[in-house]
């Protein structure tokens, strides 16, 4: 079992985690961090898992934005917070692959972005909370990444 980063250099190492699955007959299931990491290992015909079956991995690979000195990194530049940290902590080791263009005597010293991470559920439950208080009864729907809210009625 292994988690699959997302990025750019994580494409390098899909790429020869393939060959070598395929050259060694490896039974390999491939976790992974983020939408681009799934189509990346469904693109190279791997074998997608996902935490609920498989919660406990054998190693992540992944990539990084910055890195120390003392190997103290800076990830998620392309979005991918919070998951890929949970598949990360499912991991017994963590493999991050950067090369120099990441180096950095301090971290931010390089990448100066800042992202947040803001996630469905936790949004939509907040919503219900301070609208049900605010406003009385309302339905909620849902598709994949569409969410609606129809008020019952307005205060
Ligand atoms: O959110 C994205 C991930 O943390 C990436 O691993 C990180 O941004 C590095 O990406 P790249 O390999 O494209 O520099």
């Amino acid at each position: 079992m292994i988690g699959i980063g997302s990025g750019s250099t994580i494409v390098y190492a899909v790429e020869r985690l393939t060959e070598k699955v395929a050259n060694e007959q490896l039974k390999v299931v491939c976790i992974p961090t983020s939408f681009q990491a799934k189509q990346l290992i469904v693109q190279h015909k791997l074998t997608l898992g996902d935490l609920d079956a498989y919660p406990e991995l054998d190693l992540c690979i992944d990539g990084a934005d910055e890195v120390d000195l003392k190997l103290c990194l800076i990830k998620g530049g392309g979005g991918c917070l919070l998951q890929e940290k949970i598949v990360a902590s499912c991991a017994q080791d963590l493999v991050i692959i950067a090369d120099y263009t990441k180096d950095s005597k301090r971290l931010g010293d390089q990448y100066k972005k800042g992202l947040v991470d803001m996630f469905c559920f936790i949004f939509i439950a907040s919503i219900i909370t301070y609208v049900t208080l605010v406003r009385g009864d309302f339905e909620l729907s849902h598709g994949e990444n569409i969410y609606s809210i129809v008020f019952m009625q307005f205060c």
